[in-house]
């Protein structure tokens, strides 16, 4: 449900740019305390106004995917289109360059509706901190870990062979990050994969300023101060990776993202085979229009490929086992991979069920959704807690980490971003791309063994 803002409470200048992606500028609210938008965002579309109508599909896809432990309150809100434009205005300055030579948000002149529909979301750069919490510090991060899965048995992951053979020419320099090391439940391989994207942060990673209570910039960093790198490889390391026997503390996130994200890595071609055995009403399911239908299948579609009915739906993922989704030594591949294929080719060979067909084409968009998420990771630094602060922190869904340095304590919680569902329109665009980046890798390949 969309909820009208009331304009009374929208000052352009109560809101301050955080950062954007390919298809949404975020805005921090910095007006008074007492404000009802205090420690919110405004995430408003820059293209075409599908939040809503992805926002709708979040809902399925994060009951079915995802714990309550890592998905946070966002509602649908309507915001007059001057008052976006005025946002955007002030925002000029801070948009990164190539941004900017994107052109015009086209939402703005979209003309049809004289509102734009964004979502209201909490804050997750800043993070309300308690009240009463003077001492606390809080550190803010985004990662986007990509794809942890190989597309092509045998060869690297897609980012990698990207990054090698294909770099984006909006950066200038290339990137060591490996998703695998960061999805790999290691803690050496996974240290690598943080220690790269600290190194060349691009959109993998981001680190916001610290912010202690009574400071309101969230302004992120290009790059990560010093003195900082060996405290997050310390304190990220029991979160992501575990240590000796101790497994990791989300370990159950990890993966879940592994598991959705085997629906879609190596499943292109499969992808394009089901997809084009669809009658046309069969694709308009799996889309993210408005019907509440569309959602409803998504839900069945997890439970489907996992046989478990609709009160295992929470968390589904979660009871996944490391041994079905790290990849296997040979080829690259997991049994949950090999599982999707097959049901795939399964239905390519005999087209008998059209549902079967759909719900096999929306695990594929929900693993390309999963291909793309953020990771906001908070970490509250605090001398020792005592009861009330301990309380609030974990009312806030912050858990401690076993970290040891003097008297401070160390509290994490992650929340999982940007989970709006991929479009079915882009299955066509995904081939052209694997195939570019495949040929530029073996031309890469090839020129080196010449070499
Ligand atoms: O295709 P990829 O892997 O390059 O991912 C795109 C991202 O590029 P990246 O590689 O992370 O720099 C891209 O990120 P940027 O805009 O480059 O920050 C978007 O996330 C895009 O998704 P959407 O079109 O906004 O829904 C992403 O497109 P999808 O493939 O997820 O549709
Ligand atoms: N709830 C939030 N609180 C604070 N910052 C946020 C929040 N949601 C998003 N952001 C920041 O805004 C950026 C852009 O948001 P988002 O990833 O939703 O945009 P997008 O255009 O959909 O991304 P993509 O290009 O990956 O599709 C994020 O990368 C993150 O830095």
């Amino acid at each position: 449900m969309s909820d009208l803002t009331p304009e009374d409470d929208l000052t352009p200048e109560d809101w301050q740019y955080i950062a954007e992606g390919g298809l949404h500028v975020v805005f921090g609210f910095r007006g008074s305390d007492s404000h009802p938008f205090r420690g919110c965002v405004l995430r408003v579309p820059k293209k075409h106004p599908r939040v809503a109508r992805a926002k709708r599909h979040l809902v399925g896809l994060s009951r079915a995917l995802l714990t309550p432990r890592y998905s946070y309150d966002s509602k649908v809100v309507r915001l007059p289109i001057p008052f976006v434009s005025a946002l955007f205005a002030r925002a000029e300055t801070h948009r990164p360059a190539h941004r900017l030579q994107e052109g015009e948000p086209g939402v703005l002149s979209l003309g049809h509706d004289d509102y734009i529909e964004a979502t209201q979301e909490e804050d997750l750069a800043t993070s309300s901190l308690p009240r009463d919490a003077e001492s606390v510090q809080i550190i803010s991060l985004e990662i986007k870990p990509k794809c942890g899965l190989v597309d092509v048995e045998n060869l690297p992951t897609r980012f990698v062979m990207k990054e090698k053979a294909n770099p984006d020419p909006r950066f200038a320099q290339r990137s060591a990050y490996n998703p695998a090391d960061f999805h790999s439940l290691d803690a050496s391989r996974f240290q690598r994969a943080l220690m790269a994207i600290m190194d060349v942060p691009r959109n993998n990673f981001r680190y916001f300023n610290e912010r202690r209570k009574g400071q309101q910039s969230s302004e992120h960093q290009a790059s990560i101060p010093g003195e900082k790198r060996q405290f997050l490889l310390d304190v990220l390391t029991p979160i992501f990776a575990g240590e000796g026997e101790t497994p990791p503390l989300v370990g159950d996130l990890l993966v879940g993202l592994l598991a959705a994200q085997s629906w879609g890595a190596g499943q292109q071609k499969t992808a394009e085979d089901v997809y084009a055995s669809m009658t046309e009403e069969d694709r308009q399911k799996v889309d993210p229009g408005d019907s509440e239908e569309a959602a409803a299948i998504y839900d069945q579609a997890v439970l489907s490929f996992f046989n478990a009915s609709q009160t295992d739906l929470p968390g589904l993922l979660t009871v996944v086992s490391p041994s079905d989704v790290l990849p296997h030594a040979d080829n690259g591949w997991n049994t949950l991979q090999y599982r999707h294929h097959q049901a795939g080719q399964a239905i390519v060979r005999t087209p008998t069920s059209s549902s079967a067909a759909v719900e096999w084409v929306a695990r594929y968009l929900m693993a390309r959704t999963f291909m793309d998420v953020s990771l906001m990771v908070n970490l509250a630094v605090t001398p020792e807690s005592d009861e009330s602060l301990r309380d609030a922190l974990t009312s806030r869904r912050y858990q401690r980490v076993p970290y040891q340095s003097g008297d401070i304590e160390v509290w994490y919680r992650v929340m999982v971003t940007d989970v709006d569902l991929k479009p079915a329109w882009k299955i066509s665009r995904w081939r052209q791309d694997l195939d570019d980046i495949l040929a530029a890798y073996h031309r890469d390949r090839d020129g080196e063994d010449v070499a």
